[in-house]
Formats: C-alpha cells, sequence, structure tokens
C-alpha cells in the first residue's frame, strides 16, 4: 500500500518489504529526506544482517608514464593477443575502467536481497573437502583444504562465523538463514506509521530540519538508543573483537598498530593471522576495504623480526619478504602501510620498485638503505631481476611471497611475470595470495605459487554475494548519444546532494579518461585525471591530493580499480563496459570502505547490456534515467567543442581497441566499426577521425566500411 506523502514529495514504493524509493521532485528537502530513509533502512540491514567485506583486485598493471605510437602499438597488440588466443583477461597495459553516477533521484534506500528483507544468519554449515590433488608447477603441489567453519563470537545483533574451506570445490556451504517474518510486519508498520508524520513535516532550513528528522526517525525507530542515529550509517560487520595483543606479535608490531588507531583485527586479519603464523601458505578472499593489506603485512614484518640480523659486511643483504602489486599505486600504497606498522623497528626497511621512476634511483636506495621488505610491480621487479647486479642474489633470501590481487596478477597479462619471479625466489618460503574475487578459473593457477599444506580462508559469505551490502548498486542504460550529458547530470546532483561529494568515475581506457576529464573540466567541475598517459610524479601527487580530499572528482582507469584505499569515496560511476565481473566488483569496492556507506552506478549502452547477467548475483537493480533538459545537452555539446580534437581522435582510437578486445562486441566488426562511429558522433565528431592503417592493421580492422585510415 503506497504511503501517502505531500505531493511535494513522492516516493515509489513497492509493496513493503521498502525495495526501492524514487523521488521525482526538485524541492532541496528530497535530499536529507532520502538520508533519513537510507539510514533508517540501512539501519534495519546491519541490525539484521552479518555482512563480511571482500578484497579488491588491482589493475592497469605496468603502465609507462608517456606512451610513444610504438607502445600504443603494444598495447594494442596485448588487446590483439588476447582476442586472438580466446583469452577474456589481457594485461591491458593502458588503462580501462568504468565509471557510473550518482541518484540523487534514485532510491536512498538499500539493495534489497529478492525479498527485499535482510535476513538473520543464524549459522553456517560447511561441508569437508579434503584430498590432495597433484598438480601445478614449479614442483609445488595442491594444497590439502584446512577444514570446517569457525564458529564466530555470538554478537549481540548478529553472528560471525568464519569459514576456511578446501578451494578445490570451495564446498557449498548450507548457511541456516533463519528467515525473521515477524521483522516483514515490524517493517511495514514501522514505515507505514514511522514515517507517515514525519514526512508531513514542513521543511524549513534543511540542516535544521535534517536534525529534527533524524531526532524524530531515532524515537520512532529506537535508533535513539544508538549513541547516534548517523553511527547507524556503518556497519562494522568487517571488524572483529579480536585484539592484536592477543597474538604473539612483536611488542613494538603492536605499539605501532596502536599509534595507527587499529584497536581490534578485521575478519580477515582474525581469520588469516594465526594460519600464517603457523608457517602455512594461505590463499585469502575478503570483501573490499576490510585490511587485507594489514593482514599480509604484519605476518611478514613478524617473520623479518624473528630472522637472525644480517651481516652489515653483507653488500647484498638478503630480501626477506616480497609483496607483489599490480599497479605503482597499490605498492606505493603497501610500502606505506608497511612504515606505518614498521614505525618502532628502527632496522626493518621496506622499500618499492614500480614502473615510472627511474632503475638506476632504485639501484641505489636498495644498496643504501635497509630492506628486508620490497614492495614491487612485476614489470619492474623483473627489469631489476635481470639488470641489476646482486638483485637475484637477494631474492635468495626471500621467506615469506605476498601476491596481492592475486586473481589479476595470476591472469594472462602478467602471468609470464609472475612465474618469472616464482622462479627466482626460494621454493622453501611462505606464500601468501590475498584478493576479493578469486574467480574459478584462477583457483587451479593459484597452485603455481602454494604449498601442498595451503589454506584457503574465504570471508566472503555465499548468499551475501561479493560486494558489501552496505553499498547500493544501481545501472543505467542509455544510448551513447546521451552518456556525456546524463554524467554530468548526475554528477551535478551528487554534488547538490552531497556537500562532502567524493566521486570516482571509471572509464574504458586511458585516452577516454582523458577525454571525459577535459569534458568535465569544461563543465567547471573540480576535476582530477589518473591514467598510464600522466607521469607517475603526477599520478602520485593526485592519488594523494584525492586520498585526502572530499569535494572532488577522480576520472580515471583501472590503475585506480583495485585496491587503492581512498576514504569515504562517496560516489563510484561506471561508465561502459567494463573488463570482466571482477572488475566490476573491484571498482565498485573503492566505495563503502570499512563499512562505510557508498554508492555505484553502472552506466551501459542498450548493447552493453549483456554484461548485466555477470552480475545476477550481486544486489545490483535498474535505475530510470533521470530527465535531462535541454540546457544541459546544449552546455555539454558547446563544451565538448572546446575538448582538443586529437584527444578525441585518440579517445576514438582508444574506444575501438578496448570494444575490439571485448569478445562479444569486437567479434563482428562491422557493427563495431558502427558502434565507434556512434561514439564518435557523441564527442560531436560527424566524420569519425583517420586511423593509422598500421593500427588498423594491429586490431585486424583494414578495409571493414566505415573506418577511414591514413
Ligand atoms: N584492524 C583494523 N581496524 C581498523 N581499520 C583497519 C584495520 N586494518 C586495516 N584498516 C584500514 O582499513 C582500510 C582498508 O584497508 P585495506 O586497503 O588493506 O583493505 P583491503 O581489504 O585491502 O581493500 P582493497 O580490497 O580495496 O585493497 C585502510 O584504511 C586501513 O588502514
Amino acid at each position: 500500500m503506497p504511503l501517502k506523502f505531500p505531493l511535494r514529495i513522492r516516493f515509489f514504493t513497492h509493496s513493503l518489504p521498502i525495495t526501492h524509493l524514487a523521488y521525482h521532485s526538485s524541492s532541496s528537502s528530497v535530499p536529507f529526506l532520502s538520508r533519513l530513509f537510507s539510514f533508517r533502512l540501512n539501519y534495519f540491514e546491519f541490525r539484521s544482517h552479518i555482512n563480511f567485506s571482500t578484497h579488491p583486485s588491482r589493475d592497469g598493471g605496468e603502465n609507462r608514464a608517456s606512451k610513444s605510437l610504438i607502445e600504443d602499438e603494444e598495447e594494442l597488440s596485448n588487446w590483439m593477443s588476447g582476442f586472438r588466443t580466446g583469452s577474456s583477461r589481457v594485461r591491458i597495459t593502458s588503462d580501462d575502467e568504468d565509471s557510473g553516477p550518482d541518484l540523487k533521484d534514485r532510491s536512498r534506500g538499500i539493495n534489497q536481497d529478492r525479498r527485499g528483507i535482510r535476513y538473520k544468519v543464524d549459522s553456517f554449515r560447511d561441508k569437508r573437502y579434503g584430498g590432495d590433488r597433484e598438480s601445478g608447477l614449479n614442483g609445488r603441489i595442491l594444497g590439502k583444504s584446512s577444514q570446517g567453519s569457525v564458529p564466530g563470537r555470538k554478537e549481540t545483533s548478529f553472528r560471525r562465523d568464519r569459514v576456511r574451506e578446501d578451494y578445490k570445490g570451495l564446498g557449498k556451504r548450507e548457511d541456516l538463514l533463519l528467515e525473521d517474518k515477524s521483522s516483514d510486519e515490524d517493517v511495514k508498520s514501522l514505515a507505514m506509521g514511522g514515517f507517515g508524520d514525519l514526512l508531513s513535516e514542513e521543511d524549513e532550513e534543511e540542516d535544521q530540519d535534517y536534525e529534527f528528522l533524524k531526532k524524530k526517525a531515532a524515537s520512532a525507530f529506537g535508533f535513539d538508543k544508538a549513541s547516534n542515529v548517523d553511527d547507524v550509517k556503518t556497519s562494522d560487520s568487517y571488524l572483529t573483537k579480536t585484539r592484536f595483543d592477543q597474538y604473539p606479535l612483536s611488542p613494538i608490531s603492536l605499539k605501532a598498530i596502536k599509534d595507527a588507531g587499529y584497536e581490534t583485527m578485521t575478519v580477515v586479519q582474525e581469520a588469516t593471522l594465526p594460519i600464517i603464523l603457523k608457517g602455512k601458505d594461505v590463499l585469502a578472499k575478503a570483501k573490499t576495504g576490510t585490511g587485507k593489506t594489514v593482514a599480509f603485512l604484519l605476518p611478514s614484518i613478524e617473520v623479518v623480526v624473528k630472522s637472525p640480523p644480517t651481516n652489515p659486511d653483507n653488500m647484498r643483504p638478503p630480501i626477506l619478504a616480497l609483496v607483489i602489486c599490480p599497479t605503482r599505486e597499490l605498492a606505493n600504497q603497501a610500502a606505506t602501510e608497511a612504515n606505518t606498522l614498521l614505525k618502532y623497528h628502527p632496522t626493518i626497511g621496506v622499500q618499492v620498485v614500480i614502473g615510472g621512476t627511474r632503475l638506476g634511483l632504485e639501484q641505489k636506495r636498495m644498496q643504501t638503505n635497509p630492506c628486508q621488505i620490497l614492495v614491487a610491480t612485476p614489470g619492474r621487479l623483473k627489469d631489476h631481476i635481470e639488470n641489476t647486479p646482486g638483485f637475484a642474489t637477494r631474492l635468495k633470501g626471500v621467506k615469506v611471497l605476498v601476491l596481492d590481487e592475486a586473481d589479476h596478477l595470476l591472469d594472462m597479462g602478467f602471468r609470464k611475470d609472475i612465474e618469472r619471479i616464482i622462479s627466482a625466489v626460494p621454493k622453501e618460503r611462505q606464500t601468501f595470495l590475498f584478493s576479493a574475487t578469486v574467480p574459478e578459473e584462477v583457483r587451479q593457477i593459484c597452485l603455481i605459487a602454494l604449498r601442498r599444506d595451503h589454506e584457503f580462508v574465504n570471508c566472503v559469505h555465499e548468499g551475501t554475494g561479493e560486494t558489501h551490502q552496505h553499498v547500493r548498486q544501481m545501472h543505467m542504460i542509455a544510448s551513447l548519444d546521451r552518456h556525456f550529458s546524463l554524467l554530468y547530470t548526475l554528477l551535478r546532483e551528487h554534488i547538490m546532494d552531497n556537500v562532502d561529494y567524493k566521486v570516482i568515475v571509471f572509464c574504458t581506457t586511458a585516452m577516454v579518461t582523458k577525454l571525459v576529464a577535459d569534458l568535465l573540466g569544461e563543465l567547471n567541475l573540480n576535476v582530477r585525471e589518473i591514467h598510464s598517459r600522466k607521469p607517475q610524479s603526477y599520478r602520485t601527487r593526485v592519488s594523494n591530493e584525492f586520498r585526502k580530499s572530499k569535494g572532488l572528482i577522480l576520472v580515471t582507469s583501472d590503475v585506480s580499480a583495485r585496491g587503492v584505499d581512498y576514504p569515504d569515496v562517496t560516489l563510484v560511476l561506471q561508465v561502459g563496459l567494463p573488463k570482466d565481473r571482477e572488475q566490476y566488483i573491484h571498482r565498485l569496492g573503492r566505495t563503502g570502505r570499512k563499512g562505510k556507506e557508498g554508492e555505484g552506478l553502472l552506466l551501459l549502452a542498450p548493447w552493453e547490456e549483456y554484461f548485466l547477467s555477470s552480475l545476477r548475483d550481486l544486489p545490483i537493480t535498474k535505475s530510470p534515467l533521470p530527465s535531462i533538459d535541454p540546457e544541459t545537452v546544449k552546455k555539454v555539446q558547446k563544451a565538448l567543442c572546446h575538448v582538443e580534437m586529437r584527444n578525441k581522435e585518440a579517445a576514438y582510437q582508444a574506444w575501438l581497441g578496448y570494444y575490439n578486445s571485448q569478445k562479444m562486441i569486437g567479434r563482428d566488426k562491422e557493427r563495431l566499426v558502427e558502434l565507434a562511429n556512434e561514439f564518435s558522433r557523441s564527442m560531436g565528431l560527424d566524420n569519425p577521425p583517420a586511423i593509422p592503417k598500421l593500427i588498423l592493421g594491429k586490431m585486424g580492422l583494414k578495409n571493414v566500411p566505415g573506418l577511414r585510415a591514413k
């Protein structure tokens, strides 16, 4: 039964459970009412719903600061080789990403499961999958799984269970979902009664009303028992009550942890530390923003602490822990986290080797500073193995190897480098593989790095999906000619609705990223850009600025898709086809970190809608398109005229290359060219840019009608 509301504010509510609140009002009062709804609904969700967070994988790979045409060639041939070998996972050395806008006029309601109501998770049972299987390269064969779920402590409002499973089958667990029938009625009566009168309140000053309504909502729903209504807006389901000092960690590590403000362990930290301290290999899967970096760094530091001191006369002191990250930003971030934990370990040093910086500078640093822990991107590490005197010797001391974003590091793009690196470190070592997604096909590949008795720790409860329940996910379908206006409209509305907005916009390639950043800059939005065509110093500076800022929009490629920890991102926008389901999950994982609220929107063209079938198990809902006034369309078209032609030409070529590598679209070349020319027109180019014959040849697009060659 629809709720009755003043004409000015109309919420579409389906029969409860409330699944979707949409607004048809431009009234300034609507936003804070939506916030009122959303965190009230979220509160219900958190109170009755357990949630584990996963870890995103990072993307982008070794990108060079500026690229010559030949480097573009390499990029294209990467795409082409990936396409030819039928592998859907090629290493995109340039950037490719997405973004999706916000939804002022969309539901502030949370994503609900099919029935719309959160269940109370009662308990998990995991089936035992034992046994070994011979497999893997380098003589490291399949692990025997550890068994059994480890019942978590009973929490006041919900229960945490960790489940360790044999990755071989990732045995199906039966989640005993206790469906709380009464809560349906509770929610219905509360919503019918509790909000009816609240919303009859006249809006005066937004802030004053918001506070008033918050308090009224709090008493209406018993929130006032919470220390603060705002507190219910985050879910602490990623934290446990286990303290770090309950484990045998060095006192000075514990001191640094305390200084870092880490009071208790996160679920993945609690689940993996005891296994690692026992000396085992670990394959760990956990949702985004839940502390996986600390989960692998802390025990790695303990290994270094327990290692005998190096002879000061040794000119090639051993590197004891090696952490591999897929992108430079991520490597820098992990090294920063390591330095935080090493605050009181004066003799232990961490160094970083990444592309985009001078090899010689890195060689000097590693020679003159302590380097028991090395964080590296694969390509640059391989360079050092092959070109830095004595470096290979130093790697013979590695006791711990970490693959962060393991699923991405082990896919086609990085595989050769990773195999080269594995062959350069001792077989007798501990190995930790962490990621938020471990697709089936990657699970087998993990075995090239893991030991027989490794354990698979899965902190992602089945049934909750690999994304956060507290992050609202929407998608919109619109023809390409509307994408730029739609993006601008949604960004502008999000900015109006969120004074502390912090938005990440993902685009499909580096050059499309540049185009969109230029366009949004022309439209006077506060925009920064990160992608492979920017020098590393610029990328690092912008990354640090965005991490510390609010009121900013970062337009980026997939170099920012995995793992980068930007606090309080309010919205992740993905425009165009994600590389794959994992990439969608990891990009979305830039928001909703540490249990905080977040929003994601995926904006697709009608011919990209097939991608949604790969997200069926995720709580993503369709959102109707907001109305775009003709003035906005004119403004965007005018702004496009100020974007440099060469940027549009580069974007067109990169767009063609990217979609050519997407099997579902690239296989029909004529259709692909038609779509590319639709994209060209959306940039205001009725006549598509000409493309060098050499590149068309690489793409396998020579003589395709509709293309112009030069
Ligand atoms: N025990 C803890 N208590 C509170 N905060 C923590 C704890 N451990 C880590 N954090 C913080 O949580 C945030 C997310 O950590 P981190 O980036 O390692 O998450 P992640 O699981 O690796 O996410 P992603 O998959 O995006 O890389 C960071 O800001 C980190 O400082």
